[in-house]
């Protein structure tokens, strides 16, 4: 989208004070199992939610993806939407933001995939799919049962306030019994806050419940390790 002009230049490239919080980012810096570990919970096995995101870079971003949608709309651009499930949200690849989403897995999410998800291909992430998904009036309501196109998922909620939209995880199965029960022990319902993320693998069965009211934005990042897929 060569002609779109950002609202926010200093979105586009990582700034790590404006756009972590300090905890997220001494962990990062210090880099072992034990420095992620004091800043994570794993409530249920292979699925981590810690405080990631400034406020002040979550509501930049929504402006910004707002900005964007209004261009589109004015430029009669057919905008893709992230996936086959929504019928709302944007890429964020596709008006610039891919260099910074790059970086934000390479520097920031691969040190975690390594340690936590070395056996689906987090030790090699080499591309990634980044959009936004959004609920509410007027917006999508729910997102059904899936497994991500990825390997590790990283899902941190941006705002703005909301009543509902809780996501479930149901345990992990191979693709012959994608649809079949979790047991209870499988069961983990969670309530996003903004600025906090969730980590899990992308084979991790899920889906969000219906937002019942206000607005809910997230920001979505699919990281993929192509050169992991290529050897299987
Ligand atoms: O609504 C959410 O937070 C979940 C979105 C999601 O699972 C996806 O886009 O893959
Ligand atoms: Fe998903």
């Amino acid at each position: 989208m060569s002609n779109y002009q950002p609202l926010h230049q200093e979105l586009y490239t990582i700034d790590p004070v404006a756009f972590f919080v300090p905890a997220f980012l001494k962990a990062i810096k210090d880099n072992t199992e034990q420095s992620f570990r004091s800043i994570m919970s794993e409530p249920a096995p292979g699925i981590f939610t810690f405080e990631m995101l400034q406020p002040r870079f979550c509501e930049l971003l929504i402006t910004e993806v707002e900005h964007f949608e209004k261009w589109a709309d004015r430029t009669k651009l057919h905008v893709m939407r992230p996936n086959t499930m929504n019928q709302y949200g944007a890429v964020l690849d596709d008006f610039g933001l891919q260099t910074m989403l790059k970086k934000l897995m390479e520097d920031f999410i691969s040190p975690l995939s390594k340690v936590f998800y070395a056996e689906v291909g987090g030790s090699t992430l080499d591309s990634h799919h980044g959009f936004i998904v959004e609920y509410g009036s007027h917006r999508d309501v729910d997102m059904e049962f899936h497994v991500d196109d990825s390997e590790v998922t990283l899902n941190v909620c941006l705002g703005r306030q909301f009543s509902g939209g809780e996501l479930y995880f149901r345990g992990m199965r191979c693709d012959k019994h994608l649809n079949t029960m979790g047991h209870s022990e499988e069961i983990f319902d969670y309530s996003h806050v903004p600025g906090c993320a969730v980590l899990h693998h992308g084979r991790h069965r899920h889906g969000a419940r219906a937002t019942i009211a206000g607005h809910r934005v997230n920001l979505l990042l699919w990281c993929r390790s192509f050169s992991r897929n290529a050897k299987v």
